[in-house]
């Protein structure tokens, strides 16, 4: 790794195309939602194979990041990103196209096995290019244009509503479309990136070290506290809001569905431009740990005012958007100063491996603490043992990123990682 970076407008230029890439990535991963319903009224699909079209995307991850992650560093971050990208648009492509339920499940598989490995490359690319400047800011601008994909989705059902009365299929051939254009940004940015790369500003995947699984033993306290965190902290925030937290606001709190649903999308448009405010505040002030732990301390305080209060649920909503929009634009750039360069895909897949599976047993032990309580309209008074084990396993997650300030953020610039 050299000193010298690329030029401000050539990174900025290169930060434009990451995100437009992701914009598509998100969008896609989220189409599955806006068109359950008309697949399931004019296929005939049951709500198991609606539920397997999205599981079947993490599926392959628990294992499959981890390889990701290395061929990112081995191979690095322009050449994955346009590979991955090919990848999601072919997956993306089938699930469009198919006549039948197996071809969509396997095109949905293979835009998962491309997806995450992509969202890695799309991190390390931006580790890459803005090294010690802007760096937080840049990563929470791409992941907000993200989160902006995400509802774009959807919203999808109002701006392409002459698409969703043809039917299930043209909305999905419009998210074909959309994964098409995140092809031809990843181009872009792979042809533009020769250059700087060529002249040795930018870490080359020649350059990175051979795998060696003893390797992974050797990522200092400061990581694995960071892991342990994002497997908590998404465990928590992805299975109470993206799975429960709708039902509970219904049965707990009385809302019905369609406010419900509005409550629980603020989050995620909060996050569209609060992560980039986020990161840019962490750039400046040049601090992430404290921010991390504070970011992380908002969700077990949001979840015991919902369980144990009755304030107006503006108030956990607003602490979970602040979270939700605090953690990631702190967490990722975190990750890039506390590993070196060469081993960054390497540690972002050791992270998202830990985190697909905790995110899935998560979903899973809370389904079982509700059915066992027999959570319901009837009892709301049911989901408190749901709510504990949320409670308990943030503020887990609360401890860890004390323990990562303790380690790692005491000082002024914090840690920076050994080339
Ligand atoms: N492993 C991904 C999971 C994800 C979320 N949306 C699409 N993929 C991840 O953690 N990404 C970083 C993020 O905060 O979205």
């Amino acid at each position: 790794m050299t000193d010298k970076l690329p030029s401000r407008s050539t990174a900025w230029l290169i930060g434009a195309l990451v995100a437009m890439a992701l914009f598509g990535n998100y969008y896609v991963y989220d189409s599955i939602g806006p068109v359950a319903d008309l697949l399931q009224s004019q296929r005939g699909f049951s709500d198991s194979q609606v539920g397997l079209l999205n599981a079947i995307y993490s599926l392959p991850n628990v294992v499959l990041i981890l390889v990701g992650g290395v061929l990112v560093d081995r191979f690095g971050a322009a050449r994955m990103t346009l590979w991955t990208a090919l990848v999601c648009l072919a997956g993306a492509t089938l699930t469009a196209f198919s006549p039948n339920f197996f071809g969509m499940a396997t095109g949905r598989l293979l835009f998962g096995i491309g997806a995450e490995t992509f969202n890695i490359a799309t991190l390390a690319a931006i580790a890459d290019y803005f090294g010690g400047r802007s760096l937080a800011f840049a990563m929470g601008l791409a992941l907000g244009v993200g989160r902006l994909g995400s509802a774009s989705a959807d919203m999808s059902p109002t701006w392409f509503a002459s698409a969703y009365a043809q039917g299930w299929q043209p909305p999905l051939a419009i998210a074909a479309g959309i994964a098409a254009a995140s092809l031809a940004a990843s181009l872009l940015y792979w042809w533009l990136d020769r250059g700087p790369r060529a002249a040795g500003l930018l870490p080359t995947g020649k350059t990175a070290e051979k795998f060696v699984w003893r390797d992974l033993l050797h990522f200092g306290r400061a990581y694995w506290y960071l892991l342990a965190l994002c497997v908590l902290w998404y465990s928590v925030i992805l299975a109470f809001r993206s799975t429960f937290s709708i039902k509970y606001f219904q049965h707990v709190h009385g809302l019905d569905l369609a406010t419900a649903g509005e409550m629980n999308s603020y989050v995620f448009l909060a996050a569209v431009f609060a992560t980039p405010a986020f990161g840019w505040l962490c750039d400046r002030l040049q601090r992430y740990a404290p921010f991390l732990a504070f970011g992380a301390l908002l969700l077990p305080i949001a979840l015991g005012v919902l369980a144990l209060t009755h304030w107006s649920l503006w108030v956990s909503t607003a602490l979970i958007g602040i979270s939700f929009s605090l953690v990631p634009a702190v967490m990722w750039p975190m990750a890039s100063r506390i590993v070196a360069p060469s081993r960054f895909g390497t540690a972002i897949g050791l992270m998202w491996v830990a985190q697909n599976a905790g995110i899935s047993g998560a979903n899973f032990a809370a389904g079982w603490l509700n059915d066992q309580a027999g959570a319901s309209a009837a009892n709301p008074a049911g989901y408190a043992p749901m709510m504990e084990f949320f409670g308990i396993a943030s503020l887990l997650g609360c401890v860890c990123a004390l323990m990562l300030w303790l380690t790692a953020g005491r000082r002024r610039h914090e840690v920076k990682a050994p080339a």
